[in-house]
């Protein structure tokens, strides 16, 4: 939001003037910014006229302020982002009225301009609204890639992927035992070269893309599919609160967005061509790909698209919750050792393997408690009211968008004691049911669950348990309490740098 109200001046100049001034007239003439209040809608949270909420949304991520909001005006309240009306929900138990009871009035997405440009106009399962292209794209994403079948092929390459990033770490440790390590760039290179094999049946170091001229490498592949994807999906369109003024051009921002699709789509068709040669050269393997041409229901843009969608979500995510799991971890000694303790207890000096993790209960309880405090979709992509509906006792007419912060849902204190205290032990506590681990809301719930949470659980529990096997783990000097997150996701703002020390006998 901050980024917006930097780009209302500098986003095109004499066109924004103009188009401030005409929302001004709109406001004047009596465009109303949000639907007039009813007699049972949510308390509204006070604001300005034109901007609504807007300038209250500057100093902390979202998240943080929708979370303080709730604690005056309740779970469910509405807010004014420029011209639109949006109900913002706090607790899991209105969520889930959202998400599972009242799902077939809450069905469709309202996507940004970038949002809509980068994912093809609702061309991903995640992006597209509740129906045919939905259902087939999610369940060829279970048999394909995601499901207990599928993930069963790929169990070797999920733990090779692991032993490889142990090994580049304690490559560098020996080089340089007092240097610290850049988590991140570790843990991404890995990730993404699993999700290249999951999706394309191989590793690929390179490929040559015809708009380029030239033979682009795999690091420049992961930058243009999912670091400058994610960069851009956050990417701020004033338009995108006035949208009665779609119709003002942006021409920065328009060319910025199809310039980093068009260059996504580029490098997307290139790998699909090039793996496609070998599928026709008659040598098939397990891969996403080969799955997707196999069903041969799709068309050519749609299968590129699903595929896109598990290479980035499948990077992403993982990276940024076990990102956060090894901060915790690093910065409280007392649970790193509790663990490790657990680690050694189960598995001895074996090296732990997914086959270990029901086993490691305060793995999950620091899996969980992690999802919990550091949701990697703090605020869900909006969904739209599209017919007139119930959610808290309040009336939510049709036409307003919905935002669920799961940030919100995770620290509500009446589910949580201390909530904002990172703490596994509360999964561990008495009387808490497994049931509970579900009750975070991060994977999210109902129809639109996350297809990719087993995927997940497992890669993160499987390296968080060796990370802590091998290393004792230590936060750079100064970056203790460097907590902060990119405005509107779950990512960590500054990349976690550590001190990583070999643990006695397993120096090798
Ligand atoms: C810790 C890791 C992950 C977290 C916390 C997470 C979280 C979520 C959440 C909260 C949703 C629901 C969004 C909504 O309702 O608006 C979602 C949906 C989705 N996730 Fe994940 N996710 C993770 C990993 C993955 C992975 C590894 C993949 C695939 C490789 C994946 C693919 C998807 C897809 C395709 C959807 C859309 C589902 C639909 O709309 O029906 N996710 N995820």
């Amino acid at each position: 939001m901050e980024a917006l109200l930097a780009t209302l001046p500098a986003g095109g100049g004499g066109t924004v003037a103009a188009a401030v001034a005409v929302a001004g007239l709109a406001a004047i003439t009596g465009v109303r910014m949000g639907p007039k209040q009813r007699a049972n809608a949510p308390p509204a949270v006070p604001g300005l006229p034109l901007i609504g909420n807007m300038h209250q949304l500057t100093d902390a991520p979202p998240h943080n302020t929708f979370a303080k909001w709730s604690e005056i005006h309740g779970p469910i309240y509405t807010i004014n982002v420029g011209a639109k009306h949006v109900a913002v929900l706090n607790s899991a138990e209105v969520a889930k009225e959202a998400m599972v009871a009242n799902f077939s009035s809450i069905s469709t997405r309202k996507l940004t301009k970038a949002f809509s440009v980068l994912s093809r106009d609702k061309m991903m399962v995640a992006t597209s609204d509740h129906g045919d292209f939905h259902k087939r794209g999610k369940r060829f994403a279970m048999m394909g890639m995601l499901g207990f079948a599928a993930q069963k092929q790929f169990r070797d390459t999920r733990k090779q992927m692991v032993d490889n990033m142990i090994s580049t770490l304690r490559t560098l440790v020996i080089n340089d035992p007092h240097a610290t390590q850049d988590f991140r760039k570790n843990f991404r290179d890995e990730l993404f070269r699993l999700s290249m094999i999951q999706g394309f049946g191989e590793e690929v170091s390179s490929v040559y893309v015809e708009e380029f001229g030239r033979e682009i490498s795999g690091e420049e592949i992961c930058q243009i599919i999912v670091v400058d994807m994610l960069r851009c999906v956050t990417e701020v369109d004033w338009r995108d609160f006035f949208p009665y003024l779609s119709w003002v051009p942006n021409e920065n921002f328009e060319k910025k967005v199809t310039t980093i699709e068009s260059r996504r789509t580029a490098v997307m068709r290139s790998l699909i061509k090039q793996r496609k040669k070998r599928i026709e050269g008659g040598e098939a393997r397990a891969s996403y790909l080969d799955f997707l041409l196999a069903e041969n229901t799709l068309t050519d843009d749609q299968l590129m698209m699903l595929l896109f969608e598990v290479v980035m979500a499948g990077t992403d995510t993982t990276l940024m919750t076990t990102e956060w799991a090894m901060f915790e971890i690093a910065r409280h000694p007392e649970i790193q050792e509790r663990l490790c303790r657990e680690i050694q207890e189960v598995c001895g000096d074996d090296r732990v393997t997914e086959d270990h993790l029901p086993r490691l209960p305060y793995l999950n309880a620091v899996f969980h408690e992690t999802l919990r405090l550091h949701p990697a979709a703090s605020v869900l992509p909006p969904r739209f009211v599209h017919e007139t509906t119930t959610l808290g006792g309040y009336e939510i007419p049709a036409g307003t968008e919905l935002m669920i912060n799961v940030y919100g849902c995770n620290i509500d204190k009446k589910v949580w004691e201390e909530p904002e205290e990172w703490r596994p032990e509360r999964f561990l506590d008495d009387g808490f049911n497994i049931k509970d681990m579900y009750k975070t809301m991060s994977f999210g719930a109902g129809s639109r669950t996350c297809p990719g949470s087993s995927q997940a659980t497992s890669i993160s529990c499987a390296s968080i348990a060796r990370f802590v096997q091998e290393f004792t783990w230590r936060v750079r000097e100064g970056d203790e309490d460097k907590a902060d997150t990119v405005q509107f996701m779950g990512n960590k703002l500054q990349p976690l740098f550590v001190h990583l020390t070999p643990r006695r006998g397993r120096e090798q």
